[in-house]
């Protein structure tokens, strides 16, 4: 089988506790992310979700295991992936339009000043921001506009890889909603893989080609992958209605609710360390004989190992 674009091998992070022992937060989290994808992370505070995030960013060194992104080794930040963090982080001297030709102008220093800024502008048009209030800077914007700003600066920089670390956490329900149709929009138009961290199971549901299960921790792993078996392109108010759409959200619920904890700590058999795939698909009439009767309503859940 070839390799996925993105390669998490082994990873196992230890701290120490700060009682002289050590904190084995994960231990050998093994996956893949292929080209294009879209995988969000779900788990319990704790697991370590963004602790892989930032050795994903390049941002921390894990105690071993490897990250390879086409095929190189993951060593240090760079432009080829983007970070988006809950704190938009955001340089406050600067405008919004500036904070996003500040990372294109490093990124294509051949291309002019009109040109950079031409970029820029579509960018912040693509989540909503236009006219004056590109020239206001992040304190001057509310929490959904620097966040607007932030997901137009990643994507405007064309990372190989953007890594959304719970961006949407602190935006009011109403906010987060247009700003996660925004991000679906922008994404959609581009050959960006995405891995984003989030606690918001119906988030994940509209976002996610798959959504990765960590146990809890200490010693957690990523524990299932569940594909995400509703069609694109998706929207808040219609994907409800799809006959997948309870049967994965209880999955998901279960999963986080009781066998997170049931498999915390669980040592496993080497050729178990990636997550098991899941596939749940209730229109999936292929599986199912022509004389079966199972009625649509009662989902036919098969797990499928990689
Ligand atoms: N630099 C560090 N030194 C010591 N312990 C650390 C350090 N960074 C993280 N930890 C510990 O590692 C564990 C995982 O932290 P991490 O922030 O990655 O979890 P998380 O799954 O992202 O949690 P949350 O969902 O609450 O953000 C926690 O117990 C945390 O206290």
């Amino acid at each position: 089988m070839s390799k996925p674009f993105l390669s998490i091998e082994r990873l196992t992070q230890k701290f120490p506790d700060g009682q002289g022992g050590t904190l084995t937060v994960f231990e050998n989290a093994s996956f893949g992310v292929e080209k294009g994808e879209f995988v969000c992370i779900l788990g319990h505070s704790g697991c370590g979700k963004s602790t892989i995030m930032n050795i994903l960013a390049g941002l921390a060194e894990p105690t071993s295991g490897v990250v390879k992104m086409d095929g190189q080794e993951v060593a240090g930040p760079s432009l080829d992936r983007g970070v988006v963090f809950q704190n938009y982080s955001l340089l406050p001297w600067l405008s919004a339009l500036k904070n996003v030709t500040f990372g294109v102008k490093a990124r294509y220093p051949d291309w002019t000043k009109d040109k950079v800024e031409a970029h820029a502008r579509d960018f912040l048009a693509k989540v909503g921001l236009e006219g004056d209030v590109v020239h206001r800077k992040p304190s001057q914007l509310s929490g959904g506009m620097r966040q607007r700003v932030s997901i137009a600066r990643a994507f405007a920089n064309h990372p190989k890889l953007l890594l959304l670390d719970e961006p949407f956490g602190a935006l009011d329900a109403l906010t987060r909603g247009t700003i996660q149709d925004e991000l679906l929009k922008i994404w959609g138009g581009t050959e960006q893989t995405v891995f984003m961290i989030t606690h918001d199971i119906d988030e994940a549901i509209l976002l996610a080609d798959r959504i990765l299960l960590m146990t809890n921790g200490p010693f957690a792993r990523v524990a299932e992958a569940v594909e995400i078996t509703i069609p694109r392109p998706r929207n808040r108010t219609e994907i409800v209605e799809h006959p997948n759409y309870y049967a994965i959200r209880n999955h998901l619920v279960q999963f986080l609710g009781k066998r997170s904890k049931e498999l915390a700590g669980e040592k496993v058999e080497d050729d178990d360390i990636r997550p098991e795939t899941i596939r749940i698909d209730t229109t999936d009439t292929h599986e199912r004989g022509a004389a079966d009767e199972t009625p649509k309503s009662s989902p036919v859940l098969r797990a499928v190992n990689d």
